[in-house]
């Protein structure tokens, strides 16, 4: 295989002409091969080798070795699975589908067909992560008791797929699968038991707490919303400490804030191009390259504890 991954993308989404293209087009082990749209005749002309105009078409395409996934998450599954089938790599958008029966059974058929399958949370490939990976593994904080977690924005286009309940859409999906994903990084298991509330519209989550608990008395408090004024933050809070992180889910350069009794310390983090790094190194993987891919066991636990949510409410 030559050194460039050939990728092409199912659907031409927000997400896709926005930030994942760009990002290809920024990682030296990869291009953009070709994009299938529904509405083919509305992708730009000349930006790529190939269009198509269904996305079984791109899958039968050989040229092809990854698939990006942006569709809406209620065909997440059934796109994986055919794309897994017809011998392709591929990196999903968050959710990775409905359920945990859902990822279960798309590992068991990437493991079946021996391809990799990723759910595209970038914001593991930013710098804040490693910093906060850092802090954790010093013990300056102590035994963690509480983690306080929160991703909302004021969503304020009325025809998204965000609000449609058959395409898998609501806040909780949407973006509370971060602070899920971000408690699991933290805690490395699933919780005991769950307790929620949400508020509703149009038959969707806009506006959702969650408390979590685990084994060892540990408490997460989860937050994701639609409807409130946005913002995204995080607090890791031990027995010696506590760390404060704004917008742990973006890459721009900042401040995290260790709190201890010998006062608080400022660790600063790079910015960082999550995208495009999330891009490289799951190309790198496929060429047999050092690499840092998430790993499809967290995925599947990442699920549960977004179906223990939902059974809560
Ligand atoms: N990682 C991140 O930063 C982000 C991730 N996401 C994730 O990406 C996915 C897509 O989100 P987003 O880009 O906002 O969504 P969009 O609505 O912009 O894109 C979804 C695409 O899916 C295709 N599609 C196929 N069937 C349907 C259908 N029945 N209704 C609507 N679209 C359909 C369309 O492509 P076409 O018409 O070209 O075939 C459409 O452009 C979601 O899973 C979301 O969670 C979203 C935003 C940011
Ligand atoms: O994954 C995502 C990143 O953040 C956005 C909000 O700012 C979400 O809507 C999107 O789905």
């Amino acid at each position: 295989m030559s050194e460039v991954v050939n990728w092409g993308i199912l659907g031409y989404a927000r997400i896709a002409k926005n930030s994942i293209i760009p990002a290809i087009d920024r990682a030296d082990n990869a291009r953009v091969y070709g994009v299938a749209s529904r509405n083919k005749a509305e992708l730009p002309a000349g930006e790529w080798p190939q269009s198509y105009d269904d996305y079984a078409a791109l899958l039968a395409d050989d040229a092809i070795q990854a698939v990006y996934i942006p569709l809406p998450n209620s065909l997440h599954k059934e796109w994986v699975i055919r794309a897994l089938e017809a011998g392709k790599h591929v990196l999903c958008e968050k959710p990775i589908g409905l359920t945990a029966a859902e990822a279960r059974e798309m590992q068991k058929v990437a493991a079946r067909h021996d391809r990799l399958l990723m759910e595209a949370f970038m914001y593991q490939y930013t710098d804040r992560v490693r910093v906060i990976k850092e802090v954790i593994d010093s013990g300056d904080l102590g035994a963690i008791r509480h983690i306080n977690v929160s991703f909302r924005f004021l969503l304020d286009r009325p025809n998204t797929i965000k609000m449609q309940p058959a395409l898998g859409g609501g806040a909780l999906y949407d973006v509370g699968c971060y602070p899920v994903n971000f408690v699991g990084l933290v805690t490395g298991r699933l919780p005991v038991q769950c307790k929620a509330l949400c508020e509703t519209q149009d038959g969707v989550d806009t506006n959702l707490s969650a408390l979590l608990q685990y084994d060892d008395g540990l408490i997460a408090n989860i937050h994701c919303g639609f409807n409130a004024f946005g913002r995204n933050y995080a607090e890791i809070i031990g027995t010696k400490g506590m760390l404060c992180i704004d917008k742990p889910f973006l890459d721009d350069a900042g401040t995290l804030y260790l709190h201890t009794p010998e006062g608080i310390r400022e660790l600063p983090v790079s910015e960082s191009d999550r995208y495009q790094a999330e891009i490289r190194h799951f190309s790198s993987a496929i060429l047999n390259q050092p690499s840092k891919i998430i790993p499809l066991d967290e995925t599947v636990r990442n699920m549960q504890v977004l179906d223990m949510i939902r059974a809560a409410l």
